[in-house]
């Protein structure tokens, strides 16, 4: 099912959102390093459902349990395996989606393609809960990275079409980026943030849901990683994002507004400072010819609007062949995008160690 990936650093996850556990083994990884516990659990937080009025009330401690692999938090094996246990699940509120699926979630496309006896309750498979794992894995690398001044930092960029500042996207503040890292709704434009706390509050209340971009950054990824056309840095980042339930698409650097540039104003033209090749704006987000440039790498994940609302939509029984109007019950996100920055981070941090353990 394409639980793994990743060409010399191995990473598979495994569970489902209302089994027992999920969790993750990442294989290949370099003895000695020592994870500091603390950190991770700081960056798990940020993911974890149940910690905002804006998020699901779906309460998960979302603690690694390392059953091999570490001793004293340090790596002692090629391989380490970490569980995630679900507490607090209530797989009665799926029982109606058996028959009758949510529109545009994985519930329908699940049935055709294998059957009633998938267990989709909370997602099954499909569920963003796997993204906890998956942070697990790129937490631990991005702190194997940060050894190497390796940096990596996101936000919100916007919600529901309200944008956050905009950046120079040649020097992103990666020291305020991480001070906002924990914030309910990690902008850097106050009045922005109010703007998006308005908005959020409308659509929970109206049982609605709504959109939004998370924009992630690497500073000091090293130069010339990544090969033309398949195996592009680009293509490498885009198979993991697309692994990400609601991840609708992915752009780089300026992305779509390219569309409306003139090349002169779209180059990024080159300077030597001290010596050393840099260029002056970084409209590619630092990859060029599919190829790590060693400027800033920035790319942004679009992401939909959470599929389960609460408000009556038309469906169809399975069974009975006939449509009926669906009400989702349980408790869901209303803006499930807002809890994806350090899911874009774990994305470049495994892609990075991936390339670095070559
Ligand atoms: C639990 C998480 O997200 C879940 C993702 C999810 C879905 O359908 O994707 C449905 C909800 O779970 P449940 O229906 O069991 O309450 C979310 O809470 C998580 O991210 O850790």
């Amino acid at each position: 099912m394409g639980q793994s990936f990743g060409k010399n650093l191995k990473v598979t996850i495994f569970g489902s959102s209302h089994q027992e556990y999920i969790g993750v083994v990442i294989d290949n990884v370099k003895p000695g390093f020592e994870i500091d516990m603390v950190k991770l659990d700081d960056f798990m937080q940020r993911r974890a459902p149940g910690k905002s009025r804006f998020t699901t009330k779906r309460k998960e401690s979302d603690k690694a349990i390392f059953i091999s692999g570490l001793r004293e938090n340090k790596i002692i094996s090629k391989t380490i395996t970490a569980l995630i246990k679900n507490n607090n699940f209530k797989s009665k509120d799926y029982n109606n989606l058996n028959d009758i699926p949510r529109p545009s979630h994985a519930d329908y496309t699940s049935f055709i393609k294998y059957g009633k006896d998938m267990d989709m309750n909370g997602g099954g498979p499909f569920s963003g809960r796997l993204t906890a794992p998956f942070c697990l894995a790129g937490g631990i690398a991005k702190q194997i990275l940060e050894e190497k001044n390796i940096k990596i930092a996101s936000r919100i960029k916007n919600i529901g079409g309200i944008y956050d500042k905009s950046l120079d996207l040649a020097n992103p503040p990666m020291d305020e980026l991480e001070k906002i890292s924990q914030k309910e709704i990690p902008v850097l434009d106050e009045k922005k943030e109010e703007e998006i706390r308005k908005l959020l509050e409308d659509v929970r209340s109206e049982g609605d849901s709504i959109g939004g971009i998370c924009q992630v950054f690497g500073e000091n990824i090293p130069q010339g990683l990544g090969d033309p056309l398949f195996d592009s840095f680009e293509a490498k980042i885009s198979y993991l994002s697309f692994g990400i339930p609601a991840l609708r698409a992915i752009s780089f650097g300026e992305g779509l507004n390219s569309i409306n540039m003139r090349g002169s104003a779209h180059n990024d033209q080159f300077e030597l400072e001290n010596g050393k090749v840099k260029t002056r704006t970084n409209n590619a987000g630092g990859i060029v010819g599919g190829i790590t440039n060693g400027m800033p790498v920035v790319f942004d994940l679009i992401f939909k609007p959470t599929p389960s609302i609460s408000l009556k939509q038309k469906s169809f029984s399975i069974r009975e062949k006939k449509e009926k109007d669906l009400l989702i019950k349980g408790r869901h996100d209303p803006c499930l995008a807002l809890r994806t920055p350090p899911i874009g981070e774990a994305i470049l941090a495994l892609t990075v160690l991936d390339y670095l353990y070559e």
